[in-house]
């Protein structure tokens, strides 16, 4: 059925603190501000650094750029209208112009402020006007305030590292005889893979430790009643088509990878990624990381690089050999990496078609979009208060470059394509479910699939 456009008085509001005791409310209130501080704490922490490498500038520059970030944070705390964005960078007009679309859209006439607009704008306000604070003072301005948190995560979660390498060195070596079955069963396990690597997520956690310390193949089957909405078949089904698996022939399918956090999930992805090149399920994997720091923990293009160095200089076989593999697969065109501004834009992503052409036609020609974590699936279905039950591709409204699917665990309180009552059986057994990381889902939608 073609999914119609949801008509403006059922789309429901989009989720804020303007909602007292929401997530979004305590995310705001309490959340953001904990991983300002910590970004004003690393910026201290880092003062030596600056002065040995800079001297008096550099000194000066993260003493301004501290005041910056505790300006912003009161602005934050005590609820302030929000203020244009004046450091050069070239979104500035996209993030003054979506200012004034949210002011306009206000009723009352109040300013657009923290805890009066929408959270999905706010939360994403806040990355951008650290960018800023740093942007602005120079030398600072390509310092990134999360990076330590993000290399420790990738330290911390050896043990998984070693494990997801071996396993696809493993099953690389025996591709070649594998029946269509036994493929789509590594490919399951490994699409699993990816969706529980978005638990390690520094934002949730603001900032804590938050890495992966066990295999997850051992844990697969035991996180299966978590996923809550599970369309892999659908996925695997959008690169072998039914009845037309042939080992031999060569395809042509390209697979995109929105990303989201570097350390254990990235790895998750490469690994995912090599699988797909290797067992001839896709040509060409594209990978779509953030142009700044971004909800702590997502990938920039400083990250992926960092990754792949850190592999390929492994002292551990199969680490090592996984990163000679993906070093070749950039060189060699397999693989790309790109960092398009829209993805550290506030939109939701019904909108990219008008406010960002050129990458929705890029996405037009993939064949499958995989959209990873929390943040991905927020803007996917625009952030909004949606029962339940509504249709994913109804929550998409309109947004379809191509076959797609968000690999998600849930930690905001947004869900479509449920069953009746599923959520409510949910609610009953845990409140937080939305919102604890536990539950996950792998939700499809095609233009294709009506
Ligand atoms: O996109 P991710 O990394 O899976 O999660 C992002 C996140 O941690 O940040 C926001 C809460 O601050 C939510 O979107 C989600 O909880
Ligand atoms: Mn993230």
């Amino acid at each position: 059925m073609e999914a119609r456009p949801v008509p403006f008085p059922e789309v429901p509001p989009s989720l804020s603190a303007r909602f007292e005791g929401s997530f979004a409310y305590l995310t705001i209130r309490d959340r953001l501000p904990t991983i300002l501080t910590r970004a004003i704490d690393t910026i201290h922490r880092n003062k030596n650094k600056f002065f040995e490498e800079y001297g008096e500038e550099g000194t000066q520059a993260e003493k301004a750029a501290i005041s910056f970030l505790s300006k912003l944070r009161n602005e934050l705390q005590t609820d302030k209208p929000v203020l244009p964005l004046a450091d050069g960078l070239v979104d500035v007009d996209a993030w003054n112009r979506y200012l004034q679309r949210q002011q306009a859209l206000r009723v009352d006439r109040e300013p657009v402020s923290w805890f009066k607009s929408a959270w999905l704008y706010m939360e994403c306000y806040m990355y951008r006007r650290i960018q800023e604070a740093l942007c602005l003072n120079p030398p600072m301005n390509d310092f990134d305030v999360f990076a330590e948190g993000k290399t420790q995560s990738f330290f911390d979660s050896q043990q998984a590292i070693i494990a997801i390498c071996t396993h696809v060195q493993e099953v690389k070596k025996n591709l070649k005889p594998m029946s269509e079955a036994l493929l789509m069963e590594e490919f399951l396990k490994l699409l699993q893979v990816s969706l529980w690597g978005n638990k390690c997520d520094l934002s949730i956690s603001a900032g804590q430790e938050n890495s992966q310390k066990s295999s997850p193949l051992d844990s697969l089957e035991a996180l299966k009643p978590f996923i809550l909405v599970d369309d892999s078949r659908m996925v695997w089904s959008s690169l072998v088509p039914a009845h037309q698996f042939n080992g031999e022939e060569k395809t042509s399918k390209r697979v995109d990878i929105i990303l989201d956090n570097a350390g254990f999930e990235l790895m998750t992805d490469l690994v995912l990624a090599d699988f797909l090149i290797s067992a001839g399920l896709a040509k060409e994997v594209h990978f779509h990381g953030k142009s700044m720091p971004w909800f702590v923990s997502d990938v920039t293009s400083r990250d992926f690089e960092w990754t792949i160095r850190q592999l390929t200089a492994a002292n551990h076989k199969w680490m090592s050999m996984c990163g000679g593999q993906w070093k070749r697969n950039l060189k060699e065109g397999m693989w790309s990496y790109h960092d398009h501004p829209f993805w550290t834009l506030p939109h939701e992503y019904c909108d990219m078609a008008s406010d960002a052409p050129d990458l929705y036609s890029t996405l037009q020609a993939s064949d499958l979009i995989l959209f990873k974590g929390d943040l991905n699936y927020r803007k996917l279905t625009s952030d909004r208060d949606w029962a339940h039950t509504v249709e994913f591709d109804q929550a998409l409204r309109g947004f379809q470059p191509a076959p797609l699917c968000s690999l998600r665990t849930l930690k905001a309180n947004v869900q479509v394509g449920l069953q009746p009552n599923q959520g409510e059986n949910l609610t009953a057994q845990e409140p937080d479910w939305m919102t604890s990381g536990k539950y996950a889902v792998v939700q499809f939608s095609s233009p294709h699939r009506k």
